[in-house]
């Protein structure tokens, strides 16, 4: 994997996530499922990145072997420099900890803490004293300062979304995976919270990986990968709309609705 492999702002950017011929397979006999098949990608600093396809061709397998959250058959994933196989239980339970940040279609935000609580609350349970000034910034960024003290279910679908964006930035975490964020969203709460999505990654360098089955989602990020039956089946750099809905026809099995 060629490590400068884009073009940087003001030198060589590294590839916080590589997958090398990353290959997964559930069970085992005639039940087996080959989830995905050779996997190559690299993902520099920086970098916002959509993955598409059909449902049930390895998007989440993806993103949970790029994670750290689950180990591939066979390939290696290298995360922040660091390659994954070789790291004990306790090493990269502490690498995710430090290094990846989730955000989810349903927000998993603690209905019982503020605002302030929920975005600091991941320094909290790694044991390190909240950075509250940090905790303010993230909480400014996604434009909801004066809902800080506010809970949960005081807050609509998308802010709650911004909370949760706003606590993947606090951590500082090098690699943002972003499953479905605006699954759950309209139309225009969505682009809200795909351009904080951008912004995070063009201001702070957070590389950010994003499943997504909307081709406007995707527009969003700097390359669209498109995976068919656990391979990469094409990419598209600078994607459109368009763009990604024509491929996304093109790809996708007749028999299958892209949803
Ligand atoms: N724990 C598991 N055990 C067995 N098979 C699994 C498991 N997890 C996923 N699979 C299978 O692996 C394949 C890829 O699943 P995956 O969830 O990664 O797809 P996806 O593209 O994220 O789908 P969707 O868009 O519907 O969420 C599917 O055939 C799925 O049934």
């Amino acid at each position: 994997m060629n490590v400068t492999e884009r073009p940087p702002r003001g030198g060589p950017r590294r590839v916080t996530v590589v997958l090398d011929a990353v290959t997964k397979v559930y069970g085992r006999g005639e039940g087996q499922v080959r989830a995905l098949d050779q996997v190559s990608l690299g993902l520099p600093e920086g970098s916002f990145t959509a993955v598409m396809g059909p449902s049930g061709s390895g998007k989440s397998t993806l993103m949970h072997c790029a994670a750290g959250l689950d180990a591939p058959t066979s390939g290696q994933v290298t995360l922040v420099g660091r390659p994954l196989a070789g790291l004990s239980e306790d090493a990269l339970t502490e690498l995710r900890r430090d290094q990846v940040a989730f955000v989810f279609q349903s927000y998993n935000l603690v209905p019982t803490l503020t605002v302030t609580q929920n975005v600091a609350l991941p320094m909290i349970l790694s044991g390190r004293a909240p950075d509250l000034r940090r905790v303010e910034q993230a909480i400014a960024r996604v434009g909801l300062a004066e809902r800080a003290a506010h809970h949960p279910g005081q807050l609509s679908g998308g802010q709650q979304q911004r909370v949760a964006l706003a606590r993947a930035i606090a951590t500082g975490a090098a690699v943002l995976f972003a499953d479905e964020p605006t699954g759950a969203l309209d139309t225009v709460t969505a682009a809200h919270i795909l351009g904080l999505l951008r912004a995070a990654a063009r201001d702070t360098g957070q590389t950010i990986m994003m499943t997504t089955h909307d081709p406007v989602a995707a527009s969003y990020a700097d390359q669209a990968v498109f995976l068919v039956d656990g391979r990469i089946a094409d990419r598209i750099e600078h994607p459109t709309a368009e763009a990604v809905a024509g491929r996304l026809t093109r790809l996708a099995p007749p028999r299958l609705a892209v949803r």
